[in-house]
């Protein structure tokens, strides 16, 4: 529905059947935020599967959905496939380059690695899992963009009352989780606002493991299944662009907004922040 509506606009049509169509979609919209539940079921690794499975039968994931998903809520699905794979992994691929730009060494000692991969290889455009083993300072960059950039909550509806500290969250609240105020947490990140990229070195990523108190996928059965993946593109992406292109920073970094919402009324949960919310 929302690109009915949009089509709608752009033939000029009345904006009362624009509403309409909009309505109808951002009340669905909720149900963009399920997969079904074939691609989720056990673990994440039938997500990989699948991508697998429609790279061998040259179908991509949106055609695949088009072609098994017969419910209504079709777009939505759709919906959160474009929105979910490219609304982190873009401004994600964005602070990754400012931060190694605003860092000179950084900066350098990622050339370093990415110029020694490449010309080892001859390669011009193409990077495999070896090559990008072969630099992983660059990973470690993005990782380290990704938690001082990480999305701003995470939410859970509480389906049953559940104790924190000395509160009772009542079912039906929603619980909320800052990964941007859990990564500022020195205990597990020291000079938590510094752009440290080595700190990653601690991490057993051959492993797939993060650092502990690194929450920007999320966490428990709904954390983000195209984590790897994300990963894994990014470090290509970045690697072949910073070899391609000599970017200049014009301007000095942004600083994040310094209003992050509910930042008083938090409850400190283990390692965590956690907000609750009442329906009203
Ligand atoms: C840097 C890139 C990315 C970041 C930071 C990111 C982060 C997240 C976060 C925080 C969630 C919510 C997790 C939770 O509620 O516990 C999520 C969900 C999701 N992500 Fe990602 N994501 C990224 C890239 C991707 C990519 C590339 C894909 C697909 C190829 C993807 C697919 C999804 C899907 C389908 C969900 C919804 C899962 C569900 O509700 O069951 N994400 N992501």
């Amino acid at each position: 529905t929302v690109f009915e509506a949009i089509i709608i606009t752009t033939k000029r049509k009345s904006s009362k059947e624009f509403k309409q169509k909009f309505a109808i979609y951002d009340e669905g919209f909720e149900y963009g935020s399920q997969l079904p539940d074939l691609f989720l079921k056990g673990s994440y690794c039938y997500i990989v599967f699948f991508f697998f499975l429609l790279c061998f039968i040259s179908q991509t994931l949106l055609q695949h959905l088009v072609t098994t998903i017969t419910d209504k809520f079709l777009p939505n699905y759709g919906l959160l496939m474009l929105w979910a794979s490219l609304a982190n992994a873009i401004p994600i691929t964005f602070w990754t380059i400012a931060f190694m730009m605003s860092n000179p060494i950084t900066y350098r000692t990622a050339m370093e690695q990415i110029d020694a991969a490449m010309k080892k290889q001859g390669i011009k455009s193409l990077l495999t899992l070896e090559d990008l083993q072969q630099m992983p300072y660059v990973k470690w960059c993005i990782l380290e963009a990704m938690r001082l950039r990480a999305p701003g909550a995470i939410t859970r509806k509480v389906v049953q009352p559940i104790k924190l500290q000395n509160y009772i969250i009542p079912s039906g609240d929603l619980l909320m989780m800052s990964p941007y105020w859990a990564h500022r947490n020195p205990e597990y990140f020291p000079n938590p606002e510094e752009f440290r990229p080595e700190r990653w070195e601690q991490a057993d990523l051959v492993k797939n493991a993060f650092l502990e108190g690194f929450v920007a996928f999320g966490g428990g059965k709904y954390q983000c299944p195209g984590r790897w993946y994300a990963i894994m593109e990014l470090h290509m992406f970045v690697a072949l662009i910073l070899y391609k292109y000599e970017f200049t920073l014009l301007d000095s970094l942004p600083k994040p907004v310094s209003f992050m919402p509910f930042y008083q009324c938090h409850l400190q949960h283990e390692q965590y922040l956690v907000w609750s919310f009442h329906p009203i």
